[in-house]
Protein backbone atom coordinates (compact mmCIF):
# COMPACT_ATOMS: atom_id res chain seq x y z
CA UNK A 1 0.00 0.00 0.00
CA UNK A 2 1.16 3.47 -0.80
CA UNK A 3 3.79 2.92 -3.18
CA UNK A 4 2.92 3.43 -7.14
CA UNK A 5 1.98 -0.17 -8.87
CA UNK A 6 5.04 -1.59 -11.51
CA UNK A 7 2.42 -0.97 -14.51
CA UNK A 8 1.43 2.65 -13.34
CA UNK A 9 1.94 4.78 -16.36
CA UNK A 10 3.03 8.17 -16.26
CA UNK A 11 1.69 11.48 -14.76
CA UNK A 12 -1.45 10.18 -13.16
CA UNK A 13 -2.36 13.55 -11.22
CA UNK A 14 -1.67 15.36 -13.95
CA UNK A 15 -4.34 14.14 -15.96
CA UNK A 16 -4.03 10.73 -16.93
CA UNK A 17 -7.38 10.15 -17.56
CA UNK A 18 -9.25 12.42 -20.17
CA UNK A 19 -12.45 14.12 -19.67
CA UNK A 20 -14.78 11.85 -20.45
CA UNK A 21 -13.00 8.79 -17.92
CA UNK A 22 -12.55 6.95 -21.13
CA UNK A 23 -9.36 5.70 -22.44
CA UNK A 24 -8.87 2.34 -24.44
CA UNK A 25 -5.30 2.25 -25.65
CA UNK A 26 -2.64 0.38 -24.16
CA UNK A 27 -3.16 -2.71 -21.45
CA UNK A 28 -4.64 0.31 -18.71
CA UNK A 29 -7.06 2.22 -18.38
CA UNK A 30 -7.76 4.55 -15.36
CA UNK A 31 -11.02 6.13 -14.63
CA UNK A 32 -11.96 8.84 -12.42
CA UNK A 33 -14.79 7.89 -9.43
CA UNK A 34 -15.25 10.80 -7.52
CA UNK A 35 -11.75 11.56 -5.70
CA UNK A 36 -10.75 7.98 -6.33
CA UNK A 37 -8.80 6.75 -9.68
CA UNK A 38 -9.29 3.33 -11.00
CA UNK A 39 -6.60 2.32 -12.31
CA UNK A 40 -7.68 -1.07 -14.07
CA UNK A 41 -5.29 -3.33 -16.42
CA UNK A 42 -1.99 -4.90 -15.58
CA UNK A 43 1.13 -6.47 -16.48
CA UNK A 44 1.32 -7.49 -20.39
CA UNK A 45 3.28 -10.76 -21.18
CA UNK A 46 3.33 -9.38 -24.86
CA UNK A 47 0.01 -10.62 -26.34
CA UNK A 48 -1.96 -10.48 -23.13
CA UNK A 49 -2.85 -9.07 -20.20
CA UNK A 50 -4.40 -9.94 -16.77
CA UNK A 51 -6.57 -7.40 -15.64
CA UNK A 52 -5.86 -6.43 -12.04
CA UNK A 53 -7.24 -3.27 -10.08
CA UNK A 54 -5.51 -0.49 -8.05
CA UNK A 55 -7.36 2.98 -6.76
CA UNK A 56 -5.48 5.68 -6.42
CA UNK A 57 -6.55 8.29 -3.74
CA UNK A 58 -6.02 11.88 -5.19
CA UNK A 59 -6.73 13.66 -1.77
CA UNK A 60 -4.66 11.25 0.33
CA UNK A 61 -2.00 10.28 -2.49
CA UNK A 62 -2.17 6.66 -1.65
CA UNK A 63 -1.84 4.24 -4.03
CA UNK A 64 -4.51 0.87 -2.38
CA UNK A 65 -4.68 -2.82 -3.59
CA UNK A 66 -8.37 -3.13 -3.13
CA UNK A 67 -9.81 -6.69 -2.44
CA UNK A 68 -11.45 -8.00 -5.66
CA UNK A 69 -14.31 -10.04 -5.37
CA UNK A 70 -15.64 -12.00 -8.23
CA UNK A 71 -14.05 -13.92 -10.61
CA UNK A 72 -11.97 -11.64 -13.09
CA UNK A 73 -11.77 -11.11 -16.96
CA UNK A 74 -9.61 -13.63 -18.34
CA UNK A 75 -6.71 -12.17 -19.44
CA UNK A 76 -6.88 -10.37 -22.75
CA UNK A 77 -5.40 -8.03 -25.63
CA UNK A 78 -6.26 -4.89 -23.86
CA UNK A 79 -9.77 -3.21 -22.73
CA UNK A 80 -11.77 -0.42 -22.66
CA UNK A 81 -13.24 1.42 -19.62
CA UNK A 82 -16.35 3.32 -19.62
CA UNK A 83 -17.88 5.02 -16.23
CA UNK A 84 -21.48 4.25 -16.36
CA UNK A 85 -22.21 5.66 -12.84
CA UNK A 86 -20.52 6.48 -9.15
CA UNK A 87 -21.20 2.94 -9.15
CA UNK A 88 -19.65 1.23 -11.96
CA UNK A 89 -17.28 0.89 -14.67
CA UNK A 90 -18.15 -1.10 -17.98
CA UNK A 91 -15.07 -3.25 -19.29
CA UNK A 92 -14.59 -4.48 -22.83
CA UNK A 93 -12.04 -6.69 -23.25
CA UNK A 94 -10.03 -7.06 -26.63
CA UNK A 95 -9.55 -10.74 -28.22
CA UNK A 96 -11.64 -12.03 -25.71
CA UNK A 97 -14.63 -14.92 -26.86
CA UNK A 98 -18.31 -13.01 -27.80
CA UNK A 99 -19.72 -14.31 -24.59
CA UNK A 100 -16.70 -13.33 -22.57
CA UNK A 101 -15.78 -9.30 -23.52
CA UNK A 102 -18.44 -7.20 -21.45
CA UNK A 103 -17.37 -6.69 -17.56
CA UNK A 104 -18.88 -4.38 -14.78
CA UNK A 105 -16.26 -3.32 -12.06
CA UNK A 106 -18.46 -2.45 -9.07
CA UNK A 107 -16.57 0.20 -6.88
CA UNK A 108 -19.17 1.03 -4.89
CA UNK A 109 -22.73 -0.93 -5.53
CA UNK A 110 -24.48 -1.58 -1.81
CA UNK A 111 -22.85 -5.20 -2.11
CA UNK A 112 -19.89 -3.35 -2.63
CA UNK A 113 -20.19 -1.05 0.41
CA UNK A 114 -21.67 -3.77 2.52
CA UNK A 115 -18.49 -5.63 1.61
CA UNK A 116 -16.15 -2.85 2.43
CA UNK A 117 -17.13 -2.59 6.14
CA UNK A 118 -17.52 -6.47 6.62
CA UNK A 119 -13.96 -7.14 4.91
CA UNK A 120 -12.38 -3.54 6.67
CA UNK A 121 -10.72 -2.91 2.98
CA UNK A 122 -11.40 -1.27 0.02
CA UNK A 123 -13.12 -3.35 -2.25
CA UNK A 124 -14.00 -3.63 -5.92
CA UNK A 125 -16.26 -6.71 -7.27
CA UNK A 126 -16.76 -7.97 -10.90
CA UNK A 127 -19.75 -9.07 -12.22
CA UNK A 128 -19.80 -10.30 -16.36
CA UNK A 129 -22.32 -9.12 -18.27
CA UNK A 130 -25.14 -11.10 -19.22
CA UNK A 131 -27.41 -10.22 -22.85
CA UNK A 132 -30.82 -10.35 -22.82
CA UNK A 133 -33.44 -10.83 -20.35
CA UNK A 134 -31.99 -13.26 -18.57
CA UNK A 135 -34.54 -14.91 -16.28
CA UNK A 136 -34.43 -14.13 -12.58
CA UNK A 137 -32.60 -17.05 -10.68
CA UNK A 138 -35.05 -19.02 -8.45
CA UNK A 139 -34.17 -19.73 -4.35
CA UNK A 140 -35.95 -22.92 -2.82
CA UNK A 141 -36.15 -23.00 0.77
CA UNK A 142 -38.42 -24.84 3.14
CA UNK A 143 -37.51 -27.32 6.05
CA UNK A 144 -35.50 -30.11 5.94
CA UNK A 145 -37.54 -33.40 3.82
CA UNK A 146 -40.01 -31.30 2.79
CA UNK A 147 -39.39 -32.22 -0.81
CA UNK A 148 -37.67 -29.53 -2.08
CA UNK A 149 -34.88 -31.55 -3.85
CA UNK A 150 -37.86 -33.66 -5.20
CA UNK A 151 -39.32 -30.62 -6.78
CA UNK A 152 -36.05 -29.61 -7.95
CA UNK A 153 -35.17 -32.45 -9.92
CA UNK A 154 -38.33 -32.49 -11.57
CA UNK A 155 -37.81 -29.06 -12.97
CA UNK A 156 -34.40 -29.77 -14.21
CA UNK A 157 -35.34 -33.49 -15.32
CA UNK A 158 -38.54 -31.91 -17.40
CA UNK A 159 -36.46 -28.52 -18.18
CA UNK A 160 -32.89 -29.72 -18.72
CA UNK A 161 -31.79 -26.34 -21.33
CA UNK A 162 -33.59 -24.04 -19.18
CA UNK A 163 -32.80 -24.85 -15.25
CA UNK A 164 -28.90 -24.64 -13.80
CA UNK A 165 -28.30 -26.11 -9.60
CA UNK A 166 -25.82 -24.20 -7.78
CA UNK A 167 -24.33 -26.52 -6.23
CA UNK A 168 -23.73 -25.56 -2.49
CA UNK A 169 -20.78 -25.88 -0.33
CA UNK A 170 -21.12 -28.15 2.57
CA UNK A 171 -19.09 -29.62 5.45
CA UNK A 172 -21.88 -32.69 6.53
CA UNK A 173 -20.25 -35.69 5.32
CA UNK A 174 -21.57 -37.53 1.69
CA UNK A 175 -24.75 -39.83 2.05
CA UNK A 176 -24.59 -42.68 -0.21
CA UNK A 177 -25.27 -41.76 -3.91
CA UNK A 178 -24.26 -38.47 -3.60
CA UNK A 179 -21.27 -37.02 -5.67
CA UNK A 180 -18.60 -34.46 -4.95
CA UNK A 181 -19.33 -31.37 -7.60
CA UNK A 182 -22.85 -32.40 -7.82
CA UNK A 183 -24.69 -32.71 -5.45
CA UNK A 184 -22.77 -30.98 -3.01
CA UNK A 185 -19.20 -29.60 -2.62
CA UNK A 186 -18.16 -32.08 0.38
CA UNK A 187 -15.39 -29.31 2.06
CA UNK A 188 -13.73 -29.10 5.26
CA UNK A 189 -14.46 -26.45 7.60
CA UNK A 190 -11.46 -24.65 8.07
CA UNK A 191 -11.50 -24.45 3.93
CA UNK A 192 -14.87 -23.25 4.21
CA UNK A 193 -14.34 -20.50 6.89
CA UNK A 194 -10.90 -19.03 5.13
CA UNK A 195 -13.27 -18.86 1.76
CA UNK A 196 -15.85 -16.78 3.78
CA UNK A 197 -13.43 -14.95 5.01
CA UNK A 198 -12.15 -14.42 1.68
CA UNK A 199 -15.82 -13.16 0.62
CA UNK A 200 -16.32 -15.82 -2.18
CA UNK A 201 -19.69 -17.10 -0.79
CA UNK A 202 -22.96 -15.15 -1.66
CA UNK A 203 -24.29 -16.57 1.71
CA UNK A 204 -23.81 -19.35 4.05
CA UNK A 205 -25.47 -20.65 7.35
CA UNK A 206 -24.87 -22.91 10.16
CA UNK A 207 -27.37 -25.35 9.39
CA UNK A 208 -28.63 -28.67 11.38
CA UNK A 209 -25.18 -28.43 13.35
CA UNK A 210 -22.81 -28.06 9.70
CA UNK A 211 -21.82 -25.26 7.71
CA UNK A 212 -23.71 -24.67 4.45
CA UNK A 213 -23.29 -22.05 1.56
CA UNK A 214 -23.12 -21.14 -2.15
CA UNK A 215 -20.46 -19.58 -3.61
CA UNK A 216 -20.08 -16.68 -6.17
CA UNK A 217 -18.73 -19.36 -8.40
CA UNK A 218 -21.83 -21.52 -8.13
CA UNK A 219 -24.40 -18.73 -9.46
CA UNK A 220 -22.00 -17.54 -11.82
CA UNK A 221 -21.17 -21.17 -13.54
CA UNK A 222 -25.19 -21.67 -13.99
CA UNK A 223 -25.37 -18.05 -15.61
CA UNK A 224 -22.53 -18.72 -18.05
CA UNK A 225 -23.99 -21.65 -19.30
CA UNK A 226 -27.74 -19.90 -20.65
CA UNK A 227 -29.68 -21.30 -17.74
CA UNK A 228 -31.38 -20.28 -14.82
CA UNK A 229 -30.15 -20.57 -11.44
CA UNK A 230 -32.02 -22.61 -9.07
CA UNK A 231 -30.83 -22.16 -4.94
CA UNK A 232 -31.78 -25.21 -2.80
CA UNK A 233 -31.03 -23.18 0.53
CA UNK A 234 -32.18 -22.91 4.37
CA UNK A 235 -34.14 -19.89 5.37
CA UNK A 236 -31.04 -18.41 6.99
CA UNK A 237 -29.40 -18.58 3.56
CA UNK A 238 -32.61 -17.13 2.16
CA UNK A 239 -32.92 -14.13 4.11
CA UNK A 240 -28.90 -13.45 3.03
CA UNK A 241 -29.99 -13.54 -0.86
CA UNK A 242 -32.65 -11.77 0.36
CA UNK A 243 -30.39 -8.06 1.31
CA UNK A 244 -27.89 -9.27 -1.44
CA UNK A 245 -28.11 -7.59 -5.06
CA UNK A 246 -29.18 -10.93 -6.21
CA UNK A 247 -32.45 -10.42 -7.82
CA UNK A 248 -34.22 -13.57 -7.88
CA UNK A 249 -37.86 -15.16 -6.65
CA UNK A 250 -37.92 -16.40 -3.56
CA UNK A 251 -40.43 -19.66 -2.95
CA UNK A 252 -40.84 -21.52 0.76
CA UNK A 253 -42.23 -24.73 0.29
CA UNK A 254 -44.60 -25.71 3.48
CA UNK A 255 -45.54 -29.30 4.48
CA UNK A 256 -48.99 -30.62 5.26
CA UNK A 257 -48.40 -31.19 8.66
CA UNK A 258 -45.52 -32.05 10.92
CA UNK A 259 -46.39 -35.68 10.93
CA UNK A 260 -46.20 -35.85 7.14
CA UNK A 261 -43.21 -34.19 7.50
CA UNK A 262 -41.29 -36.60 10.11
CA UNK A 263 -42.62 -39.50 7.98
CA UNK A 264 -40.25 -38.49 4.91
CA UNK A 265 -37.85 -38.32 6.69
CA UNK A 266 -37.78 -41.45 8.54
CA UNK A 267 -38.85 -42.92 5.09
CA UNK A 268 -35.84 -40.88 3.41
CA UNK A 269 -33.64 -43.32 5.75
CA UNK A 270 -30.65 -40.96 5.25
CA UNK A 271 -30.75 -39.43 8.61
CA UNK A 272 -29.65 -41.19 12.34
CA UNK A 273 -32.54 -41.21 14.70
CA UNK A 274 -30.78 -37.99 16.71
CA UNK A 275 -30.29 -35.92 13.50
CA UNK A 276 -34.01 -36.64 12.51
CA UNK A 277 -35.12 -35.66 15.85
CA UNK A 278 -32.55 -32.11 15.33
CA UNK A 279 -34.10 -31.17 11.74
CA UNK A 280 -37.83 -31.14 13.41
CA UNK A 281 -37.05 -29.28 16.33
CA UNK A 282 -35.06 -26.82 13.41
CA UNK A 283 -38.56 -27.32 11.35
CA UNK A 284 -41.12 -25.50 13.56
CA UNK A 285 -38.71 -22.59 13.62
CA UNK A 286 -38.07 -22.38 9.56
CA UNK A 287 -41.76 -22.69 9.03
CA UNK A 288 -42.63 -19.98 11.15
CA UNK A 289 -40.30 -17.89 9.59
CA UNK A 290 -41.08 -18.77 6.27
CA UNK A 291 -44.32 -18.00 6.65
CA UNK A 292 -43.12 -14.34 8.26
CA UNK A 293 -43.44 -11.23 5.79
CA UNK A 294 -40.36 -10.32 3.43
CA UNK A 295 -38.60 -13.03 2.59
CA UNK A 296 -40.60 -15.12 0.39
CA UNK A 297 -42.70 -13.94 -2.40
CA UNK A 298 -44.43 -17.62 -2.64
CA UNK A 299 -45.63 -20.11 -0.62
CA UNK A 300 -46.64 -23.58 -2.03
CA UNK A 301 -48.18 -26.86 0.07
CA UNK A 302 -46.15 -29.84 -1.34
CA UNK A 303 -48.86 -32.54 0.14
CA UNK A 304 -49.56 -34.04 -3.21
CA UNK A 305 -46.10 -34.10 -5.23
CA UNK A 306 -47.70 -33.58 -8.63
CA UNK A 307 -50.01 -31.42 -7.57
CA UNK A 308 -47.21 -28.58 -5.70
CA UNK A 309 -45.05 -29.20 -9.34
CA UNK A 310 -47.69 -28.51 -11.31
CA UNK A 311 -48.04 -25.02 -9.46
CA UNK A 312 -44.48 -24.25 -8.95
CA UNK A 313 -44.38 -24.63 -12.88
CA UNK A 314 -47.60 -22.13 -12.76
CA UNK A 315 -45.43 -19.56 -10.19
CA UNK A 316 -42.70 -20.13 -12.75
CA UNK A 317 -44.24 -19.25 -15.75
CA UNK A 318 -43.71 -22.48 -17.61
CA UNK A 319 -47.32 -23.77 -18.67
CA UNK A 320 -47.81 -24.15 -22.11
CA UNK A 321 -43.79 -24.14 -22.55
CA UNK A 322 -42.87 -26.99 -24.26
CA UNK A 323 -39.57 -28.30 -22.96
CA UNK A 324 -37.88 -29.53 -26.20
CA UNK A 325 -38.79 -25.15 -27.68
CA UNK A 326 -36.50 -23.79 -24.95
CA UNK A 327 -33.44 -22.10 -26.42
CA UNK A 328 -30.65 -20.54 -23.81
CA UNK A 329 -30.30 -16.82 -24.87
CA UNK A 330 -28.05 -15.58 -27.19
CA UNK A 331 -24.50 -15.80 -25.69
CA UNK A 332 -22.60 -12.72 -26.59
CA UNK A 333 -21.42 -10.32 -29.39
CA UNK A 334 -18.60 -10.78 -31.86
CA UNK A 335 -15.87 -7.79 -31.51
CA UNK A 336 -12.98 -7.63 -34.06
CA UNK A 337 -9.71 -6.60 -31.92
CA UNK A 338 -9.52 -3.29 -33.42
CA UNK A 339 -12.30 -0.76 -32.36
CA UNK A 340 -13.48 2.01 -30.51
CA UNK A 341 -15.76 3.08 -27.78
CA UNK A 342 -17.89 5.85 -26.88
CA UNK A 343 -20.68 6.58 -24.57
CA UNK A 344 -23.86 8.92 -25.36
CA UNK A 345 -26.34 8.70 -22.27
CA UNK A 346 -26.88 4.71 -21.69
CA UNK A 347 -25.65 3.94 -25.09
CA UNK A 348 -22.07 2.42 -25.55
CA UNK A 349 -21.13 3.11 -28.96
CA UNK A 350 -18.42 0.91 -30.45
CA UNK A 351 -16.64 1.42 -33.22
CA UNK A 352 -15.58 -1.85 -35.56
CA UNK A 353 -13.24 -1.05 -38.39
CA UNK A 354 -13.11 -3.99 -41.05
CA UNK A 355 -10.65 -3.43 -43.73
CA UNK A 356 -12.65 -4.50 -47.20
CA UNK A 357 -11.08 -3.95 -50.60
CA UNK A 358 -8.56 -0.87 -49.24
CA UNK A 359 -11.61 1.06 -47.90
CA UNK A 360 -12.35 1.22 -44.39
CA UNK A 361 -15.54 -0.12 -43.84
CA UNK A 362 -17.55 0.34 -40.28
CA UNK A 363 -20.19 -0.92 -38.26
CA UNK A 364 -21.17 0.20 -35.02
CA UNK A 365 -22.66 -2.10 -31.90
CA UNK A 366 -24.66 -0.31 -30.24
CA UNK A 367 -24.57 -1.40 -26.40
CA UNK A 368 -27.83 -0.24 -24.46
CA UNK A 369 -27.11 -0.30 -20.68
CA UNK A 370 -30.39 0.86 -19.41
CA UNK A 371 -32.03 -1.84 -18.06
CA UNK A 372 -29.14 -3.64 -16.18
CA UNK A 373 -30.88 -5.99 -13.47
CA UNK A 374 -28.30 -7.72 -10.59
CA UNK A 375 -24.75 -7.26 -10.72
CA UNK A 376 -22.12 -8.68 -7.85
CA UNK A 377 -22.30 -11.27 -6.79
CA UNK A 378 -23.35 -13.07 -9.94
CA UNK A 379 -24.01 -11.48 -12.99
CA UNK A 380 -24.79 -8.12 -14.64
CA UNK A 381 -28.38 -9.17 -16.55
CA UNK A 382 -30.41 -6.84 -19.21
CA UNK A 383 -27.71 -5.80 -21.80
CA UNK A 384 -29.39 -5.06 -25.19
CA UNK A 385 -27.26 -4.91 -28.08
CA UNK A 386 -27.71 -3.55 -31.86
CA UNK A 387 -25.77 -3.44 -34.81
CA UNK A 388 -25.67 -0.96 -37.72
CA UNK A 389 -23.89 -1.77 -39.87
CA UNK A 390 -21.45 -0.13 -42.47
CA UNK A 391 -22.26 3.57 -42.06
CA UNK A 392 -19.25 4.78 -43.80
CA UNK A 393 -20.75 3.64 -47.48
CA UNK A 394 -24.26 4.94 -46.19
CA UNK A 395 -27.30 3.06 -44.00
CA UNK A 396 -27.51 -0.02 -44.42
CA UNK A 397 -29.88 -0.67 -41.13
CA UNK A 398 -30.19 -1.82 -37.97
CA UNK A 399 -30.33 -5.57 -36.64
CA UNK A 400 -30.87 -6.70 -32.86
CA UNK A 401 -27.97 -8.74 -31.89
CA UNK A 402 -29.62 -10.09 -28.79
N1 LIG B 1 -45.52 -34.67 -1.76
C1 LIG B 1 -44.81 -35.70 -1.27
N2 LIG B 1 -45.47 -36.75 -0.75
C2 LIG B 1 -44.78 -37.80 -0.23
N3 LIG B 1 -43.43 -37.89 -0.20
C3 LIG B 1 -42.74 -36.86 -0.71
C4 LIG B 1 -43.39 -35.72 -1.26
N4 LIG B 1 -42.44 -34.86 -1.68
C5 LIG B 1 -41.24 -35.43 -1.40
N5 LIG B 1 -41.43 -36.64 -0.82
C6 LIG B 1 -40.39 -37.56 -0.30
O1 LIG B 1 -39.91 -36.98 0.91
C7 LIG B 1 -38.54 -37.25 1.09
C8 LIG B 1 -37.82 -35.94 1.34
O2 LIG B 1 -37.81 -35.21 0.13
P1 LIG B 1 -36.55 -34.34 -0.31
O3 LIG B 1 -35.30 -35.12 -0.10
O4 LIG B 1 -36.83 -33.85 -1.67
O5 LIG B 1 -36.64 -33.19 0.77
P2 LIG B 1 -35.76 -31.86 0.92
O6 LIG B 1 -36.68 -30.78 1.27
O7 LIG B 1 -34.92 -31.68 -0.27
O8 LIG B 1 -34.88 -32.25 2.18
P3 LIG B 1 -33.44 -31.65 2.64
O9 LIG B 1 -33.65 -30.23 2.95
O10 LIG B 1 -33.09 -32.45 3.83
O11 LIG B 1 -32.48 -31.86 1.52
C9 LIG B 1 -38.07 -37.99 -0.14
O12 LIG B 1 -37.98 -39.36 0.16
C10 LIG B 1 -39.17 -37.71 -1.18
O13 LIG B 1 -39.31 -38.77 -2.09
N1 LIG C 1 -28.02 -21.53 3.71
C1 LIG C 1 -27.83 -22.61 2.95
N2 LIG C 1 -28.55 -23.73 3.14
C2 LIG C 1 -28.32 -24.78 2.33
C3 LIG C 1 -27.37 -24.73 1.30
N3 LIG C 1 -27.39 -25.93 0.67
C4 LIG C 1 -28.32 -26.67 1.26
N4 LIG C 1 -28.88 -25.99 2.27
C5 LIG C 1 -29.97 -26.40 3.17
O1 LIG C 1 -29.46 -27.23 4.17
C6 LIG C 1 -30.51 -28.07 4.62
C7 LIG C 1 -30.04 -29.47 4.80
O2 LIG C 1 -29.64 -30.04 3.57
P1 LIG C 1 -29.21 -31.57 3.47
O3 LIG C 1 -28.73 -31.76 2.07
O4 LIG C 1 -28.16 -31.81 4.49
O5 LIG C 1 -30.45 -32.37 3.76
C8 LIG C 1 -31.65 -27.95 3.61
O6 LIG C 1 -32.65 -27.13 4.19
C9 LIG C 1 -31.03 -27.21 2.47
O7 LIG C 1 -31.93 -26.38 1.79
C10 LIG C 1 -26.63 -23.54 1.12
O8 LIG C 1 -25.79 -23.39 0.24
N5 LIG C 1 -26.88 -22.52 1.95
Amino acid sequence: MGEAPAFCVDNLQNGFSNGFNLKSEGCETSTNVGDKTFVIGGLNDGSTSSIGVQIYGKSTGKWVIPTVLGTKPKPCKGHSAVLLSEEQILIITRGSTPDDCIWFLEVDTKYVKEQKKVLGTEVVAWSKGVMGEAEKPVVISGPSGVGKGTLINMLMKEFPSMFGFSVSHTTRAPRDKEKNGVHYHFTERSVMEKDIKDGKFLEFASVHGNLYGTSIEAVEAVADSGKRCILDIDVQGARSVRASSLDAIFIFICPPSMKELEERLRARGTETEEQILKRLRNAEAEIEQGKSRGIFDHTLYNDNLEECYKNLRGLLGLDGIAPTNYKPSPKGIDLPLNHSVSKIDNKILINCETPESGNASKNLIVLDVSSLKGGAPGRTRGLNVYAIDSFSDGFDGVHKLS
